[in-house]
């Protein structure tokens, strides 16, 4: 016997425009946070705080997990006015306890032990943090909270507080912990992996857009192109960075030399170079966790022991700040509108550019530059005409360039960018600099502040 009751005409939609709050307090969690006091109220900013005030006083019972995924169900379906409204207020509603810290300071001083010590880094802690913890414990809890602060970085600055700052120093702190290279899973990814990562990959590709699947199988099946990814366990098919690498003869001096259709194959015995062409950072609410730097060395590792004839390791990289630089040197709008000079001076500006423009901290001013130099690399080779597609026409003139990653180098190319202001750059760099100076170059007579390998090392 059918014993299914029939629905009220009207109720089914009824059912249907229950918010997530109203199933909340309608199940067993509801009844249990009405028990101690806590009843969200139904704009969701407000209810959002009020749910997050119930996860902290519920610290330590087993609900938690499940009042965390009810707090991310109504965080979701909220929109984003009130899901930034509630990062704006959660954390300046829980101030530090003074009077705890005041507390457990008296006792460090009188004690000096490690209880005291513990004890004052506990009243500390912020209840920013202790949220940040309890919401991970609900299912996809890393994944939401990645979420999270990318709504928290989308804040527009005029409406920057210091409250979310501190909020998301909090988020920042919890994951470089969370996602330490030590716990993240290096993985290949092929033809053959899930069509769900592949069109990811599509998705978050940054340098060289990936045009459709045909597009995407060249750069992943043959047996002389690779792509690795970083992966965390929370996430096994969304990936935090990638790679990708072609198994080349020589070192090349365009991409299209890489990409393009009609390129022919080696086998990766016949390979000497393996050439980096593409890193990613593919998850926005992971800024300022950087992972490219551990990739690219434990992707040289994997190809060393796999492939352990491949001499050089290098890439082929964008100069993403140079069409822009160039213009401002000229006194053009900063637009990138400047008038290319010829490909031989092209060279020479280029290597000026990377190797004297300074930013913030003294440190490269063009951002890719920045991070491979800082990863250790060393300026290899500049080359003019090697990127034709409208972007790297726009951004740098079509100039492309060689970072070199020799691993017995990468301590003191580091130390001597760091400590002395010095990009390390080959023979070949270092003579493009040397050039005598004429066209578009200001008579303000700055030394290099470069030097080749043999240079360093001397
Ligand atoms: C290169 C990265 C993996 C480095 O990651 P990090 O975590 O170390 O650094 P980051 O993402 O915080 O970036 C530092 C600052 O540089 C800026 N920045 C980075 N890449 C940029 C680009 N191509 N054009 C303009 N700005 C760029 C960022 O916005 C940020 O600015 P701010 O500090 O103001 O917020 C990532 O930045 C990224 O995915 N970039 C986009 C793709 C890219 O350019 N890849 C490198 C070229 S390919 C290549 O070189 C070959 C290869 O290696 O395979």
């Amino acid at each position: 016997m059918n014993t299914a009751r029939q629905q009220a005409p009207g109720e089914a939609a009824a059912a249907r425009r229950r918010t997530p709050l109203d199933i909340l307090m309608n199940s067993g969690l509801g009844k249990l946070l009405r028990g101690i006091g806590i009843a969200p109220r139904q704009d969701s900013g407000e209810s959002l705080l009020d749910l997050a005030d119930a996860l902290l006083s519920l610290r330590g019972r087993a609900s938690g997990p499940a009042l965390a995924s009810a707090f991310f169900d109504l965080y979701e379906a909220s929109d984003v006015a009130a899901r930034q409204e509630f990062l704006a207020k959660i954390h300046d509603r829980h101030p530090a306890d003074g009077k705890a810290i005041d507390k457990a300071i008296a006792k460090w001083q009188e004690k000096r032990d490690d209880a005291s010590a513990l004890a004052l880094n506990q009243a500390s802690e912020s209840v920013s943090r202790r949220l940040i913890n309890q919401l991970n414990l609900a299912p996809q809890g890393t994944r939401r909270l990645i979420d999270m602060r990318e709504d928290l970085l989308a804040v527009p600055k005029g409406a920057a507080t210091e409250g979310l700052a501190a909020l998301d120093r909090e988020l920042e702190c919890a994951f470089i912990a969370w996602f330490n290279a030590g716990f993240l899973e290096l993985r290949r990814i092929g033809w053959d992996s899930s069509a769900e990562l592949l069109e990811r990959i599509i998705q978050y590709e940054a340098v060289h857009q990936i045009q459709g699947w045909e597009d995407l199988r060249r750069r992943v099946e043959p047996a002389d192109r690779r792509c690795y990814g970083f992966f965390h366990p929370q996430m096994p098919e969304d990936p935090l960075i990638f790679v990708e690498v072609a198994l080349t003869a020589e070192v090349p001096g365009s991409i299209h030399a890489i990409i393009s259709e009609e390129r022919e194959g080696i086998r990766p015995s016949e390979a000497n170079c393996a050439i980096f062409y593409s890193i990613s950072n593919c998850q926005v609410g992971l800024k300022g966790i950087p992972f490219g730097n551990h990739l690219i060395k434990r992707v040289v590792g994997l190809l060393k022991k796999e492939l352990p004839h491949l001499r050089t390791f290098a890439t082929l990289s964008p100069v993403p700040g140079f069409a822009k630089w160039l213009a401002k040197e000229q006194g053009k709008d900063a637009d990138g509108s400047a008038t290319a000079p010829g490909a031989s001076d092209l060279r020479r500006l280029a290597a000026r550019y990377l190797c004297e423009a300074k930013g913030k901290g003294n440190q490269p001013l063009d951002p890719v530059a920045r991070f491979h130099l800082g990863n250790g690399a060393r300026l290899e080779a500049i080359h003019a005409n090697a990127d034709l597609s409208a972007n790297g026409q726009k951004q740098s003139h079509g100039v492309m360039v060689n970072y070199l990653y020799e691993l017995s180098d990468i301590e003191a190319n580091f130390f001597a960018l760091t400590e002395l202001g010095t990009v390390a750059a080959s023979k070949g760099v270092q003579s493009l600099l040397d050039e005598p100076e004429g066209g578009n170059r200001k008579a303000n007579g700055k030394k290099a502040k470069s030097k080749s390998k043999d240079a360093l090392a001397a």
